[in-house]
């Protein structure tokens, strides 16, 4: 009998990240690196704003419609002008060749800019002031537009050059500057809390072995979950809160929590022991469970769930990840992530990962979806790290990400690989 609600993890992240709606907008953000854009940017200007040279060397203007190949090779042609990047074009003089450098503009009538590598060069001499020059016999090869950069041909003024819910990255960046915007209307940054259970659990700062006993562990899942927030740059830094394993105290925690955020990451207590709260909480103030437990590996006990905050009208997720360390890093990248991907207004928030293949496979076939730690061994290949389980942080230490398979599956890919 299947007793899951979804067959797979994706279907699972779609039904959570259905009803979420990316979050407000920040009009004049000066300081967009990083940050979402929630409207597009406009060209306001050609780009580029006139016909400039690729090249340094020579325009030159095929005076009747001759061929480049008709050039000859003897003639002395003097240099008539110069056309320097920052200044104006100079006029053509239809009985010798511009000067050119690159980025410089192409005089109105030059046809092409053949390259000053195709030419002998006649250093500067009394007349004319600017010397002369040759052709050498690849010149002939030019063709039309050659190492031309036609106005407009990136983009024309009035045209959008980057839509909302593109990153801004340094790309992105350099294009809204180049279209003389310095602030533009970004989302604001997703507030996430991170949420900790579990009795057992010390400080991670807890730094002296003889005073930790045995039944006591370092709460590795807070610096996990914080440190894979931080590859998201438009994430504010987020709260981070440990609660021991009592419902109340975890009831009024989560409450608060998402009072003040965009979505609640819980590790811990969403399994069957009498101490696990998380399932039972997220019912009692009202979140609607989507799913708690997948057919994945690991990870099975996963929560997600919605609640929709009267106060703003939003719907905010909330997953709960088994307080497992390898389930609890694999799950807040395979599910928290995009969901704070859509929540930041990112347009291709459905993680797209790339793929590997598998050097090796075990004998082992798995009857659900199988995230499995690997490390990469070569362009587009990986290799399977081989751990003790899920309780196994020490064996991700060495992986670079996971890969996942469907269940049952047997061969050595291309599986979807998903990086830390
Ligand atoms: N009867 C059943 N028991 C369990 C099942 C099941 O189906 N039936 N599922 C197992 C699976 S699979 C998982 S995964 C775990 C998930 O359990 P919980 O989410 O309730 O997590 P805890 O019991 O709180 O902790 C599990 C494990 O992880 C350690 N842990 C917890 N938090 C942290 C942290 N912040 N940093 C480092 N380590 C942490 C904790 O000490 C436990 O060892 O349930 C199985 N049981
Ligand atoms: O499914 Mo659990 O995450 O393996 O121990």
């Amino acid at each position: 009998m299947n007793h899951y609600a979804f067959d797979c993890p994706g279907d699972a992240i779609a039904a959570l990240a259905e009803p979420l709606t990316p979050v407000d907008v920040e009009h004049d953000c000066g300081n967009l690196l990083g940050r979402v854009l929630a409207g597009p940017i406009i060209a306001d200007r050609d780009n580029p704003a006139a016909d400039v040279s690729a090249m340094d060397g020579y325009a030159i203007a095929m005076r009747r419609p001759v061929e480049s190949s008709e050039l000859h090779c003897n003639d002395e042609i003097p240099v008539t002008g110069e056309s320097i990047p920052g200044s104006p074009a100079p006029d053509f003089a239809d009985f010798g060749v511009i000067r050119i450098f690159t980025g410089g503009m192409v005089p109105a009538g030059c046809d092409r800019v053949i390259q000053r590598e195709y030419t002998i060069e006649t250093p500067a001499a009394k007349s004319p002031p600017l010397g002369t020059i040759r052709w050498r016999a690849e010149a002939k090869l030019t063709r039309p537009a050659d190492n031309i950069r036609g106005r407009a041909e990136n983009i024309g003024a009035g045209e959008q050059a980057l839509s909302s819910g593109v990153v801004v990255r340094g790309p992105q960046a350099g294009v809204i500057a180049s279209f003389g915007l310095t602030t533009a209307t970004v989302h604001r940054l997703v507030r996430v809390a991170i949420i900790t259970t579990g009795d057992e659990l010390d400080d991670v700062n807890h730094t002296s072995n003889e005073s930790l006993p045995p039944w006591k562990i370092r709460n590795s899942n807070a610096p996990t979950l914080q440190s894979l927030m931080a590859t998201r740059p438009y994430v504010a830094s987020p709260t981070m809160l440990h609660v021991p394993d009592d419902p109340e105290h975890l009831q009024k925690a989560v409450l608060d929590a998402i009072a003040a955020h965009d979505i609640v990451i819980l590790t811990g207590g969403v399994s069957m022991g009498d101490h696990d709260y998380v399932p039972a909480i997220t019912a009692a103030i009202g979140a609607k469970t989507i799913f708690h437990k997948l057919p994945l590996r690991p990870g099975k006990p996963i929560l997600g769930a919605i609640y929709q905050d009267a106060d703003t009208s939003t719907a905010k997720p909330i997953v709960g990840l088994p307080g497992n360390p390898v389930s609890a890093t694999m799950g807040a990248v395979r599910f928290a992530l995009p969901l704070i991907d859509k929540l930041a207004g990112v347009m291709h928030w459905q993680a797209t990962p790339q793929s590997v293949m598998l050097d090796e496979i075990g004998p082992k076939i798995l009857h659900l979806h199988w995230m499995r730690a690997v490390r990469m061994s070569g362009p587009g290949r990986a290799e399977l790290v081989v751990g003790k389980g899920s309780g196994d942080l020490v064996s991700l230490g060495a992986s670079d990400g996971f890969i996942e398979m469907p269940p049952n599956a047997n061969h050595p890919g291309p599986w979807p690989f998903f990086s830390w």
